[in-house]
């Protein structure tokens, strides 16, 4: 079992480097099964969002294992259809008894502008975000962040919010570094969750990367991975293959050179791409 590392936050709060990922991870026995191999495995953080439909199946997974919750960090996250104070309230509910748990470690704005508000994006994020402060303040809740936000969205939040945002997930691997969002970020002290590390897959025609991993006697996942790592971002690989799931957080026993992340930096567009957020029409 690998041993987890951990990124300690700006509001002083530990989270785990390497979270699992559950996107497609169907519902039922094959998310179960997945979050119990991953968490056989070592990881102790693990996404899921409203919208994955799986959270009732991760919770099992997190209860049957029987480790104790305070060494567990769980992500989940407010989908468009709610960014009402209301329906955000509820919505935190819903998934708090989803999980069958008493708090979330992390809650994010799943993304910026949802269609159902595209005239008034500003204020349904503020009004959700006071939602997430409320469910912090009551212990429901312990780090709130966003997904999928720009500059512009984070300004914006940032001018209404009480608790600034801690952490915010976007698409980020060799083909989309995603510069001006993560610089604005760093600047900020804003933690980066990197989702899609292995672009869905995508990742894996890029040929370039054979070479590098033979060379550290690695796989190209962790090879991927471990770029991500060394960037400060803090990746989340999703698989239901437990040979993968295993692999995926193998990452602490060997460092990329200098050369070997330039060569992985020069990959740049040469497999997929973030969605435009103020573009996507859910
Ligand atoms: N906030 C947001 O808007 C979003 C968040 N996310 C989060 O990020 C997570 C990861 O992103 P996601 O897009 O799912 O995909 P990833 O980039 O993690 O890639 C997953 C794909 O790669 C395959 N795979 C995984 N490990 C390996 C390996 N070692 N060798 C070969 N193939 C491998 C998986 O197959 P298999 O499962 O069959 O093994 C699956 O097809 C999501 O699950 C979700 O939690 C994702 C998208 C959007
Ligand atoms: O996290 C994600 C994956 O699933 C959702 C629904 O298709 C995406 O929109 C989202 O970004």
């Amino acid at each position: 079992m690998t041993e987890q590392t951990y990124y300690t936050l700006k509001n002083g709060n530990k989270i785990p480097v390497v979270g699992f990922g559950t996107w497609q991870a169907e519902n039922g026995e094959v998310a179960k099964q997945a979050v119990k191999s991953a968490l056989e495995a070592g990881y102790r953080h693990i996404d899921t969002a409203m919208i994955y439909g799986n959270e009732a199946s991760v919770g099992e997974a997190i209860k049957e294992s029987g480790i104790a919750r305070e060494e567990l960090f769980i992500t989940t996250k407010l989908w468009n259809k709610d960014h009402s104070y209301e329906k955000a309230k509820q919505a935190i509910n819903d998934s708090l008894e989803k999980l069958n748990l008493d708090y979330l470690d992390l809650y994010l704005i799943h993304w910026p502008n949802p269609v159902d508000y595209r005239e008034k994006w500003q204020q349904a994020n503020a009004d959700a975000w006071r939602a997430m402060e409320e469910a912090v303040e009551e212990g429901k809740i312990k780090n709130i962040g966003v997904s999928n936000f720009l500059p512009h969205h984070l300004k914006a939040l940032e001018e209404s919010a009480t608790i600034q945002p801690v952490i915010n997930q976007i698409y980020l691997n060799p083909s989309d570094q995603q510069k001006v969002i993560v610089d604005y970020c760093k600047n900020k002290g804003i933690v980066l969750e990197a989702y899609s590390p292995l672009g869905t897959g995508d990742i894996f025609k890029l040929k370039e990367l054979e070479e590098i991993a033979d060379s550290h006697n690695k796989t190209v996942a962790q090879v991927v991975l471990r770029w991500s790592l060394q960037k400060g971002f803090l990746p989340l690989p999703k698989s239901v293959t437990p040979s993968r799931i295993k692999e995926n957080i193998e990452l602490f026993d060997f460092e990329l050179s200098e050369f070997d992340m330039g060569l992985i930096d020069a990959l740049q567009g040469k497999a997929g791409q973030a969605r435009n957020p103020d573009d996507v029409t859910f």
